[in-house]
C-alpha cells in the first residue's frame, strides 16, 4: 500500500462528485464493517437507538399539545364563568403534561448521547489499540514505503473518523428518519395544504446543509494538509536549528512559514465564508416557509376552518424540526468521512505480516550460536537491482567476521537479514543449523543483538535506556555494560548519574555518548550473536579500543560480526569480508588480504599509512 499517495488521493474525495466516483459499493462495504464494529457493544447500541426512537417519539408530541393548550387558552377567554374553570382545569393539565414530556424527552437524549459517544469511545479505544498493535507487527518492508506522518494522521484522525460515525452518522440518521418522516405523515394528514407547506423547506435546507458540508470537508482536509506541512516546516527548522542559524537562514525560514501559514489563512477565511452564504440561504428559506403556513393558515383561522392552536402546532413543529434537517449535512459529511477514513484504516489493518512466525514454528534451539550464511541472496521489495548475491560466511562463538565495503554495498542489509527485519530472497541463513526462518522471531531476536548506525534512545534515563532489553536488571548488570562501552566514568559523574533523563532522542548527549549508550544497551542482553552496523563511526580510535576489548572479553562465547568504514575497527577479526556491489569481492584475514594486494589493501593504504598501522599492531 502507498499510503502516501492514496493519502493525497483520497483527501480529495470529499465533493459530492467524488462521493460518487469513489464507488458507493465500496463505501457501503466499509461503513456496513463500521456498524459491524460498533454491534460488539449491542447492550450500549441498542440503548442508544432505543433512547433516540422514544426522544423522537416525545418530541413529535410537544407541537400537538403546544396547539391543544392555544385552543384551551382561547376557549377560557371566550367561554363564561363556568365553563371557564373547567378550560382552565385543561389547560392545567396539558400544560402539566407538556413539561412533563420535555423532560421526559431531555431524559432520553441525554442517554441517547451518552450511550452513543459511549459506543464510540469504546470503538476509538479498540482501534486505537488494533492499529498500534498491527504497526508493531508489520515488517519493515511497509515502514520504508509509508511516510510516519501519514501513520500518525492514520492513527488519530481517521480513527475519529471511523469513532463518530455511530453517533453523529447512525444515531442521528435514526433520529432523523423518525421526525422527518412520521412528522411528514402527522402534519399532512392534519391538513394536506399546509403540511406540505411546513415541509416545503425541507429538501431546500437539507440539500444546502450536506452541499456545505461536503465543501466544508474537502476545505478542512486541505487545511489539515496546509497545517500538517507547517507543522513539518516548523518540526524541521527546530531539528535543524543549528544548521538554520550558521546558514544565517532565519529570514528564508521566517518567509517560508509565513507563506504556508498565510494559505492556511485563506482557506480558512474561504470556510467561513461558504458558512455565511448557506447559513443565510437556509435561513430565507426557512422564514419564507414559515411565511406562507402563517398566510394560508392565517386565512383558514380567519375562515373559520382552523383552530389557532392548530396553526400554532404547525409552526412550532416547523421550529422543532429546523435544527434536525439542518444537521442532515452534518449526517451526510459523517457517512462520507467514516467512508472515506475507515477504508485507510482498514487497509492497514488488513495489511499482510510478512515477517511472522511460521504456523507451528518452535523457538530456537541455542547449542553453540553457530551463525551460517549459504548462498544468501535479497532484493529490497520494489528494487530493480539485488543488494546482495551469493553471500556465503560462517561466524563460530568466540569467532569475529568484519565486513567492510563501499557505502551502498549491502553491508547494512546484511546486519538487517539476521534478526529478519526482511526475509531472504535466495539461499539460506541458519543458527546453530536451524533456518532462522523455522524458529520463532521471539527467540530468534533474544539470540541476536543488533547495534545499529543510527543510535537511537528514548526520552528517559540513561538507566532505562541500558535496560531497554531487560527492564528488570540490577544494577550490577547496568553499570557493568556502561562500563565495557567505556561510558561508565561519563554517568557517574553526571550530577544525577544513571537517573539523568536524555533529551529528545538523546539530543542532550554527543554522538559518540549515543553510540556508546546503545552498545551498553546490547551488551546487557548477552546474546549470542552480535551485529555491531558501524556503531562505533562516532566514537575516538583511543575510545573504540578499549571498547573493543571489553566486547572481546565478552565476545569469548559468542559470534560477532563488525560492520565498519574504519579498518581499524575491523583488521583484527578472524576473518574480513570486502563487500562490493552486494558480493563478497575479496575475504581472509588482514594480513591475507594485505597480501592479495586487492581492494582491501588500496583501502588499507589510504586509511592507515603504515605508521599508524604499526602503533596499531602494537597497541592490539
Ligand atoms: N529499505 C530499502 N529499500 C530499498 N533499497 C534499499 C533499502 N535500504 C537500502 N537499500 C539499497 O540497498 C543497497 C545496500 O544498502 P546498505 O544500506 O546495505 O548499504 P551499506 O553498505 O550498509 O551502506 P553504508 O555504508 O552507506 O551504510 C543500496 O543500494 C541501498 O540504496
Amino acid at each position: 500500500m502507498t499510503l502516501t499517495a492514496a493519502t493525497r488521493a483520497e483527501q480529495r474525495e470529499t465533493s459530492l462528485a467524488h462521493v460518487k466516483a469513489a464507488g458507493w459499493g465500496k463505501g457501503l462495504g466499509t461503513l456496513a464493517r463500521i456498524t459491524r464494529l460498533t454491534l460488539r457493544h449491542p447492550w450500549q447500541a441498542s440503548a442508544a437507538v432505543l433512547a433516540t426512537l422514544v426522544a423522537a417519539t416525545l418530541q413529535l408530541v410537544i407541537p400537538r399539545l403546544l396547539g391543544r393548550a392555544v385552543d384551551e387558552a382561547q376557549g377560557i377567554l371566550s367561554a363564561n364563568a363556568d365553563s371557564a374553570v373547567a378550560a382552565q382545569h385543561a389547560l392545567l393539565i396539558t400544560a402539566a403534561t407538556l413539561l412533563a414530556v420535555s423532560v421526559l424527552r431531555g431524559l432520553f437524549t441525554m442517554a441517547q448521547n451518552y450511550y452513543g459517544d459511549s459506543v464510540g469511545h469504546h470503538l476509538g479505544y479498540e482501534l486505537r489499540l488494533a492499529t498500534y498493535e498491527k504497526l508493531q507487527r508489520l515488517s519493515f518492508s511497509f515502514h520504508d514505503k509509508v511516510h510516519t506522518g501519514d501513520l500518525i494522521t492514520l492513527g488519530i484522525l481517521d480513527i475519529e473518523g471511523v469513532r463518530m460515525f455511530f453517533n453523529t452518522g447512525l444515531v442521528r440518521m435514526v433520529l432523523l428518519t423518525v421526525l422527518i418522516g412520521f412528522g411528514a405523515i402527522l402534519l399532512i394528514s392534519t391538513d394536506p395544504l399546509l403540511g406540505l407547506l411546513s415541509l416545503s423547506f425541507v429538501p431546500f435546507v437539507a440539500w444546502r446543509s450536506s452541499v456545505t458540508q461536503l465543501l466544508l470537508r474537502s476545505t478542512w482536509l486541505e487545511l489539515q494538509e496546509r497545517l500538517a506541512v507547517l507543522t513539518r516546516v516548523m518540526d524541521e527548522n527546530l531539528g535543524g536549528i543549528r544548521v538554520v542559524r550558521a546558514f544565517a537562514a532565519q529570514a528564508f525560514e521566517l518567509s517560508k512559514f509565513d507563506r504556508i501559514s498565510e494559505g492556511a489563512l485563506n482557506l480558512a477565511h474561504e470556510r467561513v465564508l461558504i458558512r455565511v452564504r448557506n447559513t443565510s440561504a437556509m435561513n430565507f428559506s426557512f422564514f419564507a416557509a414559515m411565511g406562507l403556513v402563517l398566510w394560508v393558515g392565517g386565512g383558514r383561522v380567519a375562515a373559520g376552518t382552523m383552530t389557532v392552536g392548530t396553526l400554532a402546532s404547525f409552526l412550532t413543529f416547523m421550529t422543532i424540526l429546523q435544527m434536525p434537517v439542518r444537521q442532515l449535512g452534518l449526517m451526510v459529511n459523517s457517512f462520507a468521512r467514516a467512508s472515506t477514513c475507515g477504508r485507510r484504516l482498514f487497509e492497514l489493518l488488513d495489511q499482510e505480516i510478512t515477517i511472522a512466525d511460521k504456523p507451528g514454528a518452535k523457538p530456537l534451539e541455542l547449542r553453540d550460536g553457530v551463525l551460517a550464511f549459504e548462498g544468501v541472496g535479497f532484493t529490497y521489495p520494489g528494487a530493480e537491482k539485488p543488494a546482495l548475491v551469493g553471500i556465503d560466511f560462517t561466524a563460530r562463538p568466540g569467532q569475529t567476521i568484519g565486513i567492510v565495503g563501499p557505502p551502498g554495498s549491502g553491508k547494512s542489509t546484511i546486519a538487517h537479514l539476521i534478526p529478519r527485519f526482511y526475509d531472504v530472497s535466495a539461499g539460506r541463513i541458519t543458527i546453530d543449523g536451524q533456518d532462522i526462518r523455522d524458529v520463532t522471531l521471539q527467540s530468534l531476536r533474544r539470540a541476536v543483538g543488533v547495534v545499529q548506525q543510527d543510535a537511537f534512545l528514548f526520552t528517559t534515563s540513561i538507566e532505562n535506556n541500558v535496560a531497554y532489553g531487560d527492564p528488570w536488571a540490577e544494577e550490577q548488570r547496568i553499570a557493568r555494560a556502561a562500563e565495557s562501552a567505556q561510558l561508565h566514568d561519563y554517568i557517574v559523574g553526571l550530577p544525577t548519574g544513571y537517573g539523568t533523563i536524555v533529551g529528545e532522542r538523546g539530543a542532550s548527549l554527543s554522538g559518540g555518548q549515543r553510540q556508546r549508550l546503545t552498545i551498553a544497551r546490547s551488551l546487557i542482553l548477552r546474546h549470542a550473536i552480535l551485529v555491531f552496523d558501524d556503531s562505533t563511526a562516532a566514537v575516538d580510535a583511543g575510545t573504540e579500543q578499549r571498547i573493543r576489548a571489553a566486547i572481546r572479553a565478552h565476545a569469548a562465547e559468542r559470534a560477532t560480526l563488525i560492520i565498519s568504514h574504519r579498518l581499524s575497527s575491523l583488521m583484527h577479526a578472524d576473518e574480513i569480508l570486502f563487500i562490493e556491489d552486494g558480493r563478497i569481492v575479496e575475504r581472509g584475514t588482514h594480513a591475507e588480504l594485505l597480501a592479495a594486494d586487492g581492494r582491501y589493501r588500496a583501502l588499507h593504504d589510504l586509511q592507515l599509512p603504515p605508521v599508524e598501522d604499526a602503533l596499531q599492531g602494537a597497541a592490539e
